[in-house]
């Protein structure tokens, strides 16, 4: 059997003081850096050997991966970054506190502008220095491809194109490849591989730092999927980022 491990990155920042974070740059906490090692023990105890990794151009995404690799001891795989495995960028939600937000806004509207397949947060003004096209790292991307605001719908539009070309791609010439990305570019990737509808992807939230892995037979049908956890644990973990977007 193949199989791609989706894994989130470990807590950030940004996580741990409930802020909308999108494509906002932030760090691992601590306690972010320990799940990341954590996760890299038990891909490590289950003796996965990744024949290549793939991860975003921001630095929780890519740290946690460091991490992961660090204590699997494959710190010299093969890594292929890419800007189409960014969050979904939040507009002008990014640094809000999400229960103020559902404080102000309401917790239904919260649930859409977070969990929503089509609806996107108003966007970034074209001069706001947050704007993507001010950002070196985003150089060689077509102006017209950079998001000041995304629905999940326009994540994926961006994401599956490099999914379907290069990533699943080279499930034909390895056995296990790891990506490491976020919260909703994941439930992006994971709507397509499993068909879910737009109405069930609002209820899928992904916990910090679990890995989820995806089997492959030899024609490259998915198998199986399962997380690598205890379930309740993961369960409660599901929840709590649920809740996140609600009024304390
Ligand atoms: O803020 C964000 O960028 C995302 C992921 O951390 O959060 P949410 O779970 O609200 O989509």
């Amino acid at each position: 059997m193949k199989s791609i491990v989706l894994l989130r990155h470990g807590e950030s920042l940004w996580n741990k003081e409930n802020r909308f974070t999108g494509w906002t740059d932030v760090d691992l906490t601590e306690k972010g850096i320990q799940e990341a090692l954590k996760a890299g023990n038990v891909l490590k105890e289950k003796g996965y050997v990744f024949d290549k990794a793939y991860t975003s151009y921001l630095k929780r995404a890519v740290k946690t991966l460091n991490c992961v690799l660090d204590r699997m001891d494959q710190d010299w795989i093969p890594v292929e970054k890419s800007w189409r495995l960014n969050e979904k960028h939040y507009g002008m939600l990014q640094g809000l506190n999400k229960s103020e937000t559902a404080e102000k806004y309401g917790d239904e509207q919260v649930l859409i502008w977070r969990r929503s397949y089509d609806i996107a947060p108003l966007p970034l003004p074209e001069d706001d220095p947050r704007n993507p096209r001010f950002d070196i790292r985003y150089k060689d991307v077509p102006d017209k491809e950079l998001p000041r605001t995304e629905s999940l719908k326009d994540t994926v539009d961006r994401i599956i194109p490099y999914w379907k070309e290069v990533i699943f791609p080279s499930l034909k010439t390895s056995n296990q490849l790891l990506v490491v990305a976020h919260g909703n570019s994941l439930r992006g990737i994971i709507k397509y591989l499993k068909n879910i509808s737009n109405e069930k992807i609002v209820h899928l939230n992904l916990p910090t730092a679990i890995p989820y892995v995806f089997e492959f037979n030899d024609d490259l049908k998915l198998m199986n999927d399962y997380f690598l956890g205890d379930p309740e644990e993961i369960k409660k973990l599901m929840e709590a980022v649920a809740n996140q977007g609600k009024k304390k």
